[in-house]
């Protein structure tokens, strides 16, 4: 059966499905089964969208993954096609979306695929765009931005996710991976439990470096400036990670430094509900050079020479959220 026999536009241009009664399901028994988590879609759609102001152009390339959770489970449990929208189609919608309505920020263009999928197609129960973003700048020729020439700067990496279920509201959850920091000194980490498991000694000043994880969920989503968002809880993560350039600032752990870090985010960002983040941390060892005559390794400080450890590596995460404030407590319990 081709799509055609399975779907008609509507005057809206949304397509309906035709009911398939024919298909045969009576030699199945379903209930002795559950199926608890099903969905499907096409992931890496890569897609570069220019925006042309004349001479000025803009750029914006993303990597897509696009799920969709249909209302019935019947092309799992039965083979019967009739609904799937093909991930190739959903690729091309990706492609056509981008066309129509450009690609101003990941968070807007998730949220028109996920608008899209849920108003055209009856039989989708819920859709979950996640978009990678290319870290392209615009080329600076000296003291002047290029007109037409980027370059790729990957310290940190932007995505996003938007998920609707049908007759909810869109949650827009944004986030940046793969940020790599170091710094030299200011970092401690003493006074921790003392027990027969414990070999570590107290660090008075150690390096700290990690990869920062984090993503955060907004409360409001019409009036938001994504970009400027972002681009806030990253500088917020590097204030509270390095502090003014000549004194940088002092972290008693990697707990309480992610801590301070997501605080200064929701004060700063009154739209971010919540925000979770993650700082591995990636150890740097001071190689012993006790074992070595002095007329080998030289009389120097022994704090210059470290040896990588990238594994194991600590896990530090949290999430912070807002407190319900007194008012409100009392409105929830009445
Ligand atoms: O900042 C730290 N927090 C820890 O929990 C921990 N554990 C550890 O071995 N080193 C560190 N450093």
């Amino acid at each position: 059966m081709s799509n055609n026999q399975n779907f008609h536009s509507d005057e809206t241009g949304k397509y309906v499905v035709y009911d398939n009664t024919s298909f045969n399901s009576t030699e199945r028994d379903d209930n002795a089964y559950d199926l608890q988590q099903f969905g499907y879609g096409k992931n890496n759609v890569k897609v570069l969208y220019v925006q042309r102001n004349g001479p000025v152009h803009s750029i914006r390339e993303c990597e897509v993954d696009v799920r969709l959770q249909l209302t019935s489970k019947e092309d799992y449990l039965s083979g019967d096609n009739s609904r799937i929208i093909a991930t190739d189609s959903q690729k091309n919608t990706v492609y056509i979306l981008a066309r129509k309505y450009g690609i101003k920020s990941p968070e807007q263009f998730a949220l028109i695929l996920c608008q899209h999928f849920i108003n055209v197609y009856n039989h989708i129960e819920k859709v979950r765009a996640h978009i990678l973003d290319y870290p392209w700048q615009r080329l600076q020729a000296g003291s002047n931005p290029h007109n037409h020439a980027f370059i790729m700067v990957p310290s940190v990496t932007r995505y996003c996710t938007v998920t609707l279920q049908r007759k909810g509201v869109p949650n827009v959850i944004s986030g940046l991976k793969d940020l790599r920091v170091i710094k030299t000194t200011q970092s401690a980490f003493r006074g921790f439990l003392k027990d027969e498991y414990r070999t570590l000694p107290d660090a008075e000043d150690r390096i700290f470096s990690t990869v920062v994880d984090s993503s955060w969920e907004y409360s409001e989503i019409n009036t938001v400036d994504y970009d400027r968002a972002w681009t806030t809880v990253k500088d917020c993560i590097l204030e509270k990670f390095a502090g003014p350039p000549k004194e940088g600032i002092y972290s008693p752990s990697v707990q309480n430094t992610l801590y301070l870090a997501e605080r200064l985010i929701l004060d700063k960002l009154p739209e971010v509900e919540n925000i979770e983040m993650s700082m591995p941390n990636k150890h740097y060892f001071e190689v012993n050079f006790s074992k070595f005559p002095k007329w080998l390794v030289g009389e120097g400080p022994n704090d210059t020479v470290f040896l990588p450890v990238d594994k194991p590596s600590g896990f530090i995460h949290a999430k912070l959220g807002r407190a319900k404030r007194n008012d409100e407590l009392v409105k929830s319990k009445l």
